[in-house]
């Protein structure tokens, strides 16, 4: 079998890490074998049954300097191989070069590129000043309550004196690299209506569907709202709040469906809510209860937050991208070594495990280096490209030299 980098990245991604059920053991077993080829340290750790994590250490030539950590996760999101033009977990290699495999942008290829630039910094006899961690944890697309949180969470974690991390971030459809500060918090929103039953042909006030139908119209235009802001160009999508309905559910079932001559005495709608770093929750809460599922309406409702809203300092979920913060520079000026260049650092739309470090204090960016790239996690048809999968890895040959030779001693 051939062993060159495109042949490693395509067996890491041959596992099938997609959950529900994700194979976690094999994926580990490889990166292990990996690791024991290039000369790093390994070690699994496993804070839930069944739920490994995997840690790779290179040494660092001063170990009491904090250390910089790059993380991925293992597991996948599923995918629906019927509509896929290729099998998501064959990696198919196209003609074209465009390497097919669910997990190829999110975010197997961040795993193996950070392997593969340490084996190459070896190879030219780098030697790093700060110790170099690398982590693979699992559950991060279930929330990571299980993974990161635990991890981060952990005597093995803070042992690690971490200084600075690197976790996934999203492709960029142009030229420039993208760059993530923070993450938008997820709640899960559960709104119940109850009202009086009734003959479907009756007109009566209060009945359970007009009070949910009434919630759901308002819900709908503070949505609006929202992404006005974002179509005027006032505001990126991952700045305002968003709220998405997910399910719908009412009605009495019947053998054919529902029975259609009864107005039902209860409804219930899921939404998806993701607050950026700047909202203030205790609005939103307030605005749940007043507007959007008011008891006057015979509504009641449920928030799950999956996730902290703020740091150990009560300070939001943000790694300053200005001075101030002197690992900034220094992760720009590598990027820019390498030839790249990196577009306004962003919020995520979505959430990864980074919030977990966050909440420590630890300046995190999100990043994954992937130019002139669809935006394809979760979607079908994954890819990414051979040739930027190769160029990834010179970047994080120039980011992780330069983190890990970074003197600021206090940090
Ligand atoms: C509810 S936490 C779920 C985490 C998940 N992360 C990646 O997609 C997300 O939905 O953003
Ligand atoms: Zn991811
Ligand atoms: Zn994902």
């Amino acid at each position: 079998q051939e062993d060159t980098p495109i042949a490693r990245f395509l067996r890491y991604l041959q596992f099938n890490t997609a959950h529900p059920n994700p194979n976690y053991a094999d994926p580990i077993s490889f990166l292990i074998s990996q690791a024991n080829a290039i000369g790093l340290q390994a070690r699994t750790l496993e804070f839930t049954l069944s739920k490994p994590l995997l840690l790779l250490t290179w040494p660092g030539s001063n170990p009491s300097l904090p250390s910089v950590l790059f993380n991925s996760h293992l597991d996948s999101v599923p995918a629906e191989p019927s509509k896929w033009i290729y099998p998501p977990f064959s990696a198919t290699l196209a003609p074209d070069g465009k390497i097919y495999a669910r997990g190829a942008q999110d975010d197997k290829c961040i795993a193996m590129q950070y392997l593969e630039a340490i084996r190459n910094l070896k190879a030219n006899g780098f030697t790093p000043l700060r110790t170099v961690h690398i982590s693979y944890v699992p559950d991060e697309e279930i929330g990571g309550f299980d993974g990161s949180a635990k991890f981060t969470g952990s005597k093995e974690f803070e042992d690690l004196n971490v200084g600075f991390v690197l976790d996934e971030g999203q492709a960029s459809t142009g030229d420039e690299f993208r760059v993530f500060y923070a993450d938008r918090t997820p709640w899960e929103l559960k709104i119940k209506a109850t009202g009086d039953p009734g003959h479907g042909s009756r007109l009566y006030d209060n009945g359970a569907m007009e009070n949910l139908m009434k919630s759901v119209e308002v819900i709908t235009k503070f949505r609006e709202s929202q992404f006005d802001i974002v179509k005027s160009g006032e505001a990126m999508n991952s700045e305002v709040i968003s709220v998405n309905p997910v399910y719908l559910k009412a009605g009495i079932p019947s053998p054919t469906g529902f029975v259609m001559n009864m107005q039902p005495s209860e409804g219930e709608a899921g939404f998806d809510l993701r607050l950026p770093p700047t909202a203030d929750p205790d609005l939103i809460k307030k605005r749940i209860a007043e507007e959007w599922a008011p008891a006057r309406r015979n509504m009641t409702y449920e928030v799950i937050e999956k996730g902290p809203i703020r740091d150990y300092l009560d300070c939001p979920l943000m790694t300053l991208t200005n001075d101030s913060n002197p690992w900034w520079p220094v992760f720009k000026q590598a990027i820019e070594a390498a030839g790249g260049k990196l577009s306004r650092p962003e919020i995520l739309a979505s959430t990864t495990d980074a919030r977990f470090m966050r909440q420590r204090g630890i300046p995190t960016f999100g990043f994954s280096p992937m130019t002139n790239t669809p935006i394809l996690l979760h979607d079908h048809n994954e890819f990414l490209k051979d040739t930027v999968y190769l160029r990834g890895i010179e970047v994080y040959e120039s980011v992780i030299s330069s983190l890990s030779s970074f003197k600021g001693e206090s940090y």
